[in-house]
């Protein structure tokens, strides 16, 4: 199977180094002055500096070099992929679709796999998610993902294909378990980051991980997602690693709202939309996300830390 990846971000080229391993793959750059200075320095250095291309990586900015790729990884930000299906959708059209982005869309409420079936009806949509920071996949460190597909054969396909040297795949068919626990995870992220970086404490983080769980089980379930998604890879492994690990851009963004401090708008920050998306859908169908509104409240500048977290210790007393 020959795999490409749309998107030369951090983590789309970490995805490409470690399939490179398998074969050959294609990465796709939309600025061709960027693919061109891949090619020069094998190195992708805005995004992944240090780490070496492999030889098994073409790099371009033709999206007619994916044409003999049965696989494509489409590594973009969640807000811009509907952009992108609906710019390529000639190349991408009746293709396996692998999503590797991690949110939920603004005005559509919908997932990844959602975003493909609505914009490419006769695509065949797949998710990988799972905790991974992009300079670990690259580095060759070991890392666990979930590769999730409503069609179980192709899943198994997919799941024999993508698995490396370094990337252990498990695989599922619970498409909205593993869209949602990707996406909610940054929301929770963006709040543990905020009460470190304002000094109320491991005891404060802890507390939100495990109400943020509590949270996000609410909405996937209610959506149809299946509880042991919610409590692998996907869902609390993803969960564990982002609100614990300053490598993530998510906890940084909150660690800076906690201290007052500055945020570069430029860094891809997933949870700071998809915090707004899902607050929206959750009033919608009459679910209770307490974290997520402090959040969408902070990053809006209407509620400090200390107002958000005075809130949630004032709410009416409850069973567990
Ligand atoms: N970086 C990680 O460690 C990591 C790990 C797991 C999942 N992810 C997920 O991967 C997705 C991408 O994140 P990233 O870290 O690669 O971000 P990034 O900011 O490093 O890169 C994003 C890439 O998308 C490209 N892009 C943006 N808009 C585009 C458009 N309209 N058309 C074509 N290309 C476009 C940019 O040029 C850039 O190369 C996110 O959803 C993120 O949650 C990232
Ligand atoms: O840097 P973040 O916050 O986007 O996190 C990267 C991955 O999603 C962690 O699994």
């Amino acid at each position: 199977m020959t795999v490409a990846v749309l998107g030369a971000g951090a983590f789309g080229t970490a995805l490409a180094i470690s399939l490179a391993g398998n074969g050959p793959v294609v990465l796709w750059a939309r600025s061709a002055d960027h693919a061109r200075a891949m090619r020069a320095a094998r190195e992708n250095a805005a995004r992944l500096p240090g780490v070496r291309l492999p030889d098994a990586i073409a790099m371009t900015s033709d999206i007619s070099d994916i044409a003999a790729c049965d696989t494509i990884l489409l590594a973009v930000p969640m807000q811009r992929l509907r952009s992108v299906l609906e710019e390529h959708a000639g190349a991408l059209d009746g293709r396996v679709l692998v999503a590797c982005c991690k949110g939920v869309e603004l005005h559509s409420g919908l997932g990844p796999v959602g975003v493909i079936a609505e914009t490419l009806p006769d695509a065949r949509p797949a998710l990988l998610t799972g905790p991974s920071f992009a300079h670990d996949i690259a580095r060759g460190l070991p890392t666990a993902l979930t590769l999730a597909c409503a069609d179980a054969g192709l899943g198994k396909t997919l799941q024999q294909a993508l698995n490396t040297a370094n990337l252990r795949i498990y695989r599922t068919t619970d498409t909205i378990g593993a869209e949602l626990g990707g996406a909610l995870k940054n929301v929770i992220a963006i709040a543990c980051g905020a009460v470190i970086g304002a000094g109320l404490g491991d005891s404060a983080r802890a507390a939100l991980m495990t109400r943020g769980y509590a949270e996000m089980q609410r909405m996937a379930l209610a959506l149809g997602a299946r509880p042991e998604t919610l409590a692998g890879l996907s869902g609390f492994g993803d969960l564990a690693l982002t609100c614990t690990s300053d490598q993530s851009r998510n906890y940084r963004l909150g660690l800076a709202l906690g201290r007052g401090d500055c945020f570069d708008p430029s860094v891809t920050v997933e949870g700071a939309a998809t915090a707004q998306a899902v607050a929206e859908k959750a009033r919608g169908m009459g679910l209770e996300m307490p974290i997520t509104d402090c959040v969408v409240g902070m990053l809006d500048h209407n509620l400090t830390i200390d107002e958000a977290m005075a809130r949630l210790l004032a709410r009416p007393l409850k069973e567990e």
